[in-house]
């Protein structure tokens, strides 16, 4: 189960939320590579199912700065001195529950590394926010940014083929 870093000696963290699967791919890739812990991000309750309806719900609590509650958090944040933090694009930002990830933890004088995925808009202004939202840490310059599959584009290519266009 990712959702808890199990107890362990490792002092590197890796954080993330992934709604389709791309951004799981590199926090495990991440993980393996630097023999870290995992915790999955998830908010108490899920974003809809549907495509359109998570967009619109993303676009509403970006603009309320909206922060869902989490299902639960890092026990022992304290113990790691890098946690890389990773997540897709969500309406030109990182989604809610970053924000939430990052109100909850101290990162005060860890290293903080953003793994970030999109769907071919860029970054936006997500790195602002994680910085902003994680006053005491030392947000690495190197953030790795990655195009990935985007689901509305899945979605689009399914419809016509099955319509048969
Ligand atoms: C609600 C929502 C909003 C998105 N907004 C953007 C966006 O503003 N810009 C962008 O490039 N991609 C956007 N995408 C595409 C994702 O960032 C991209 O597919 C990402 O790799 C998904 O990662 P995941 O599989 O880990 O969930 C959005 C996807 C979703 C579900």
């Amino acid at each position: 189960n990712d959702s808890h870093a199990q107890p362990s000696t490792s002092k590197v963290l890796v954080a993330y939320f992934s709604r389709t699967g791309n951004t799981r791919v590199i926090a495990r890739q991440i993980q393996r590579a630097r023999n870290a812990d995992l915790f999955e991000i998830l908010p108490v309750t899920p974003y809809p199912e549907d495509y359109e309806q998570t967009v619109a719900q993303s676009q509403r609590e970006r603009d309320s700065n909206f922060e869902p509650a989490l299902q639960d958090r890092v026990t022992n944040i304290s113990h790691y001195d890098t946690v890389f933090l990773g997540f897709p694009i969500w309406s030109q930002t990182a989604p809610p529950v970053i924000r939430s990830f990052l109100s909850a933890h101290d990162l005060t004088g860890k290293t903080l590394i953003p793994f970030i995925t999109h769907g071919g808009y860029g970054l936006g202004n997500s790195l602002s926010v994680v910085a902003r939202h994680a006053p005491g840490a030392r947000v690495a310059d190197k953030a790795l940014s990655m195009e990935a599959d985007q689901e509305r584009r899945t979605l689009d290519q399914v419809t016509k083929w099955l319509q048969g266009k």
